[in-house]
């Protein structure tokens, strides 16, 4: 039986690892000309780097924890039916496996060696029940439009354990922490986080160092949100700063970089109040970024204040809208959130 300490260090490296090994094929993306994009159903983009992340994450996770289950935002449907595009994928994945080594760690990534091995693993990321057992939700690129606008994007990998987070990673390929591009967050509920400079070389994940929330009044606080206007009602946010005395500029930023940013203290309160009462946050979007602000010392909740519950498959369908922020202003800020929440959209119809 593992001790507490050793509680997800084997679910935790290897999160580290797919998630690097799959940063290194974004990246080449990112730094490339070819950004091939389908629009999905619900108009929403997807490259070529969205569907080679996935199958490299899943990939690592069916070898290493092959009795799982996994929840991935993608699926192949539009790379068998492309193949174009899927050449595309394929190429983009088989240079990353090629140009990396995996390290002298030991430890198998898994591979793959065709088209239709590749669209099996991203088809891996199919299950949509997480009340009960270990399910992994994976978002290979968070912030699919701030990835091609030569934005902040993230690869967030988390593994639900009876539908309580556990685990949860997210590669920031453009943020910076002590001067360094380009980080890995990760936590274990209730062994803190560490941020880790990010590196071509799959061996150096090793720069571990500890971090925390600000400790800033509410007054001195900013406020965090997605650039998208479809995303977040951003004139309520700025209602909101407003209602709070808060003077400072909102800083906007795609993916889940916000939760890494105010996690590492360099901004407060990430706020992401609905558009729509009809949309459903989609679990892949804040599993990581929720363990990772509980373990520098914040909370996460609903705009009713209620704690986001991830038993209830692909999406948080029992919560609208999300606030994440330190402990110490967390009792100020949500009474005036809660406040607008209610005036604006009325009491939770969930
Ligand atoms: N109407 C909507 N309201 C809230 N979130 C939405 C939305 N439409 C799409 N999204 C989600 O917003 C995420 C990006 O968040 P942000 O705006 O903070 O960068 C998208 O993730 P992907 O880019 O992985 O598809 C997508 O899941
Ligand atoms: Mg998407
Ligand atoms: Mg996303
Ligand atoms: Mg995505």
């Amino acid at each position: 039986m593992a001790t507490t300490c050793q509680r997800y260090k084997r679910e935790r490296h290897i999160a580290e690892l797919a998630v690097q090994r799959a940063a290194i094929l974004t990246e080449a993306v990112y730094y490339s000309q070819v950004k091939q994009t389908l629009t999905k159903d619900d108009k929403s983009p997807v490259t070529l780097a969205d569907f080679g992340a996935q199958a490299l994450v899943l990939a690592a996770l069916a070898t290493a924890f092959p009795d799982d289950k996994y929840i991935g935002e993608e699926d192949s449907a539009g790379l068998r039916t492309n193949p174009e595009l899927s050449a595309l994928v394929f190429d983009a994945v088989a240079r990353t496996l090629k140009s990396n080594k995996q390290g002298a760690s030991n430890i198998n990534l898994g591979t793959m060696g065709s088209e239709q091995e590749m669209w099996d693993f991203i088809d891996l990321g199919n299950h949509d029940a997480t009340a009960a057992g270990r399910v992994w939700t994976l978002d290979p690129i968070d912030g699919t439009k701030g990835f091609l606008r030569g934005g902040q994007y993230a690869i967030a990998l988390a593994l639900l354990v009876d539908g309580v987070v556990q685990v949860g990673v997210l590669g920031c390929p453009h943020l910076s922490s002590e001067g360094e591009e380009g980080i890995i967050l990760s936590a274990v509920r209730g062994q803190g986080v560490v941020v880790k400079q990010m590196s071509a070389d799959l061996n150096s994940i090793l720069h571990p160092s500890e971090i925390s929330m600000s400790r800033v009044p509410t007054a001195e606080a900013s406020f965090c949100e997605g650039v998208e206007a479809g995303h977040s009602a951003h004139e309520l946010q700025a209602k909101i700063a407003n209602d709070l005395g808060i003077s400072k500029a909102t800083v906007r930023m795609d993916s889940q970089a916000k939760y890494a940013s105010i996690a590492m203290g360099q901004g407060e309160i990430y706020l992401r109040l609905p558009t729509k009462m009809t949309y459903e946050e989609k679990i892949w979007d804040h599993a990581a970024g929720v363990v990772i602000i509980e373990e520098a010392g914040g909370i996460v909740v609903d705009m009713y204040c209620e704690p986001l519950d991830f038993t209830q498959g692909r999406t948080l369908k029992r919560n609208k809208g999300v606030v994440a922020l330190p402990r110490g202003i967390f009792g100020d800020v949500m009474e005036v959130v809660t406040r607008n929440a209610l005036e604006k959209y009325g009491k939770s119809a969930l």
